[in-house]
C-alpha cells in the first residue's frame, strides 16, 4: 500500500532523513519509533504531500506522490502532532469547513460528519466551540478532520502527546478501531505507546533507520536485559549486598529513599528459581519488599541494544532527547 524507497531529505547540509526504505501492507498498522529529531515528522509531512524531499520515492497505492499528488492525498488522512483546528468555529462546522475543502462530493454531507463524530466519539461535543474543549477532545476532532472523506490510509503524528491517562487509553482504543478498517502510520516515542496498537514497528534515529520487527519480537530482544525497581523497607546495605549477591542481577542504583524505605533499580535477568532464592534471601535478614515492578524500556536502552553505538558517537547529539 506505501513502499519508501531510499528516502532522503536534507536541509542544507544537514540530513533530516537518509536513506530511509520501508513498505506498509494493506490494514497494516505500523509505529514509527523515534527520539526528538528522529524524522519521524519529516517522513511523514513528505508522505502526506506537506513537504518535498531531496532524494528517493514515495509510492500509495500505485501512484507516485510527486506524479499524482492529488490522488494520493485523496486516499490520506492525516493528524499532524498539533491538529491545525480554528479554535472559534463550533465541531460541526469545522467538520464541515473540513469536508468543503476536501471536496467531497459523493456523500450525504450530514450523514458522513455524524459517521465521522460517532467513530471518534465527539458526539456530546459537536455543538461546542473548539476552544472551549480538552486536548483530549480537540486531538478527537483532529482526528475526526483526518477521517472526514473516508481515506483508506491514516497518518498520525504523535497522537497521545499531551493527553492524560485517560484521554491516551480512549484514543489508543479509537485507533486500534481505525486499524481494523485502515491502513494506518503512527508515530511515537514510547515503545509501549506503540506496542499497545501496532502490528510492525520501524525504529530510526538521526534520519537513520535502526530497526524493523512486531513489537513482541522487539520486547524478546530486550527481554534478557528488564530493569526492575525494588523498593524495601530496613538497611540499605544488607539490601544492597543481597540483590549483588545474585548472578542475574546487575548494575544496582539505589535511587531514592524515604524514611527507612529505599528504592533499588538494577537490571535483571534472574532465572524463575534464583528470583525465589531473593525473596527468601530478603525474609531471611528481615527486610520487607513493599514494592517490585519491571520498569518500561526506554529509548536509550532499545538503542543501545539494537545499534552499534560507535556511529551515533560521531554524529552530533544536539537535537535528542534521549
Ligand atoms: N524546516 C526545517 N529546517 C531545518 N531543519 C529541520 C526542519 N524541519 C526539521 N528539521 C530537522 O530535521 C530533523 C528531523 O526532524 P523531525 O521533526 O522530523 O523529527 P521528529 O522525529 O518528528 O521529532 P519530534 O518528535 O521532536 O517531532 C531534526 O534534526 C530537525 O531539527
Amino acid at each position: 500500500m506505501i513502499t519508501i524507497s531510499n528516502l532522503t531529505k536534507k536541509y542544507g547540509d544537514k540530513y533530516a532523513l537518509d536513506n530511509i526504505s520501508f513498505n506498509v501492507k494493506k490494514g497494516e498498522v505500523l509505529g514509527f519509533l523515534g527520539p526528538n529529531g528522529a524524522g519521524k515528522s519529516t517522513t511523514m509531512n513528505i508522505i502526506t504531500g506537506y513537504i518535498s524531499y531531496t532524494d528517493g520515492s514515495v509510492n500509495i497505492d500505485g501512484y507516485d506522490i510527486l506524479e499524482n499528488p492529488i490522488e494520493v492525498k485523496k486516499k490520506i488522512g492525516y493528524l499532524p502532532e498539533i491538529p491545525p483546528l480554528y479554535l472559534d468555529m463550533v465541531v460541526w462546522d469545522y467538520l464541515e469547513f473540513v469536508y468543503e475543502l476536501k471536496k467531497i462530493k459523493t456523500e450525504d454531507e450530514k450523514s458522513h460528519i455524524q459517521q465521522v463524530i460517532d467513530m471518534v466519539k465527539i458526539d456530546n461535543v459537536k455543538n461546542r466551540k473548539i476552544a472551549n474543549l480538552s486536548k483530549g477532545y480537540r486531538q478527537r476532532v483532529g482526528l475526526a478532520g483526518a477521517l472526514i472523506g473516508d481515506p483508506e490510509i491514516l497518518i498520525l503524528d504523535e497522537p497521545t502527546v499531551g493527553l492524560d491517562p485517560k484521554q491516551i487509553i480512549e484514543i489508543r482504543n479509537v485507533i486500534k478501531e481505525l486499524g481494523k478498517e485502515k491502513t494506518v502510520i503512527l508515530s511515537s516515542h514510547i515503545l509501549s505507546e506503540i506496542s499497545a496498537v501496532c502490528d510492525r514497528v520501524i525504529i530510526i534515529n538521526k534520519g537513520k533507520f535502526v530497526a524493523e520487527d512486531t513489537p513482541k519480537n522487539l520486547s524478546d530482544k530486550l527481554g534478557d536485559n528488564k530493569k526492575m525497581l525494588f523498593r524495601i523497607s530496613g538497611d540499605r546495605k544488607k539490601a544492597e549486598n543481597i540483590l549483588n549477591s545474585f548472578d542475574g542481577i546487575s548494575n544496582v542504583t539505589c535511587v531514592s529513599s524515604e524514611n527507612d524505605s529505599y528504592d533499588f533499580e538494577f537490571d535483571n535477568a534472574m532465572a524463575a528459581e534464583e528470583k525465589k532464592k531473593m525473596f527468601f534471601a530478603f525474609a531471611e535478614n528481615e527486610i520487607p519488599i513493599l514494592m517490585q515492578k519491571e520498569i518500561e524500556p526506554s529509548l536509550e536502552d532499545i538503542f543501545l541494544k539494537l545499534t552499534d553505538n560507535t556511529s551515533e558517537k560521531e554524529e552530533n547529539t544536539n537535537e535528542s532527547d534521549i
